[in-house]
């Protein structure tokens, strides 16, 4: 089989010779890697990695094909993949699989990424690419097809990815038995997470990121954060209307849970600052330490930036989980009020599946509030009925 050649170049490091086994179009982006082994499908279409280059440790890539991009499940979610399209620009394998076998196959990796316009390149060293971005850290890179003139080098957390893959008008997931109303703010969520929340019977509506959720937030039992690409100080619009959600005593039982860049955010509207990581985490084996419980969980994640726990407003908030390798932040919870967030993926597609008891929690918080609004509600009845002595009762009345 002829492929063309192939060249991953680091800006301001070296360069890689292989063979392209994707779309022949010469990329640029932000080079990152995942020690992942598994789950190549959803990594490319988690719109978290919009804009990068993904190196995989794994040096076997490919071997079981790609699914069905188009099946979906009972609440009409996308069975395999997390959103409709690869975003990653470009993928850095070792050793390519030519051949695929999997039961849920539709294709090989090759032809789905030429057909999303991704390059591809194999037959390189991915032990050495690595090494280099933990030293050197998260770098610009590109791949360049055959003799085609390198592309310039493209910085992708200078854009507004999140406004690149937000959902542009709101939409609707019924959820199975609903027993609650959620909002979710879409900065690129993966479908696994409306998943999460639709079979622990959340009717999920999903707003676009800067959806001003504090004129709506009093229509729903709980609201979500998402996950999603880039910079999060980029989301600027999303943060002011968070500010709002937290300094309104009104929403002050409503329950809020936020992933990744969802915790983020969070933290960034609760006056906590984000700081890039040398390199991220990308990975399914990350050892993170409930902080309330002492428990170590395995964790799945994949971010390059990371909140300052030291500058959580500690009159408020305080560090949820920390990380075991590298001792970054890994969430946060509120002192008083039904909010947390996590810095890594509790519903993990791939990944293990440890922390998913944090949607559990989640809806835990919206009954409490249920409670809450029940008795608020019969309190201010109360305050509206007729005091006229004949119907007025006759002895004390208990909820
Ligand atoms: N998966 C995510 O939500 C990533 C969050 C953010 N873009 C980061 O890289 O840190």
């Amino acid at each position: 089989m002829s492929s063309p050649n192939a060249t991953f170049t680091i800006k301001n490091g070296p360069s890689f010779q292989g063979k392209s086994f994707g779309a022949e179009k010469s990329i640029a982006g932000e080079a990152v890697f995942t020690t992942s082994l598994v789950g190549y499908p959803e990594s490319m279409t988690d719109p978290s990695y919009r804009g990068q280059i993904l190196v995989f440790t794994q040096p076997l890539i490919g071997n079981y094909g790609v699914p069905s991009g188009e099946e979906r499940d009972e609440f009409n979610l996308l069975k395999y993949f997390e959103s409709p399209h690869v975003h990653v620009v470009g993928i850095v394998v070792a050793e390519y699989a030519y051949e695929y076998s999997h039961w849920a196959a539709v294709e090989s990796l090759a032809s789905w990424c030429k057909r999303e316009g991704v390059a591809a390149i194999t037959g390189v060293d991915t032990r050495e690419i690595v090494q280099y971005l933990r030293e050197q850290g998260s770098s610009l890179g590109r791949i360049t097809i055959g003799n085609d003139t390198p592309v310039d080098y493209i910085d992708p957390m200078s854009t507004h990815l999140v406004a690149q893959v937000t959902t542009k008008q709101p939409f609707h997931i019924s959820g199975k038995n609903p027993t609650a109303n959620v909002a979710l703010i879409d900065c690129g969520v993966k479908e696994n997470i409306i998943r999460c929340l639709a079979a622990r019977g959340a009717n999920v509506t999903v707003l676009p990121y800067d959806y001003r959720i504090q004129d709506i937030a009093h229509q729903f039992d709980g609201i979500f954060l998402s996950n999603g690409p880039g910079n999060p100080e980029m989301c600027e619009k999303t943060i002011a209307n968070l500010k709002e959600l937290l300094n309104n005593p009104k929403f002050d039982d409503i329950p809020i849970f936020g992933i990744c860049l969802g915790h983020q955010l969070l933290a960034l509207a609760s006056g906590a600052k984000t700081m890039k990581l040398k390199y991220g985490n990308r990975a399914h084996n990350i050892p993170a330490m409930d902080l309330t419980t002492g428990q170590c969980h395995i964790t799945s994640q994949n971010h390059g930036y990371a909140v300052d726990p030291e500058t959580l407003p500690s009159d408020q908030w305080k560090p949820y989980f920390v990380n075991l390798n590298d001792n970054s932040n890994e969430g946060m919870i509120h002192l008083t009020r039904p909010i947390f967030s996590t810095q890594f993926h509790p519903e993990a597609k791939g990944g293990p599946l440890d922390t998913a008891v944090l949607f559990d929690k989640f809806f835990d918080n919206i009954e409490t509030y249920h409670v809450i609004q029940q008795s608020k509600k019969k309190l201010a009845a109360v305050h509206q009925l007729d005091l006229s002595v004949d119907k007025l009762a006759k002895e004390r009345v208990l909820f």
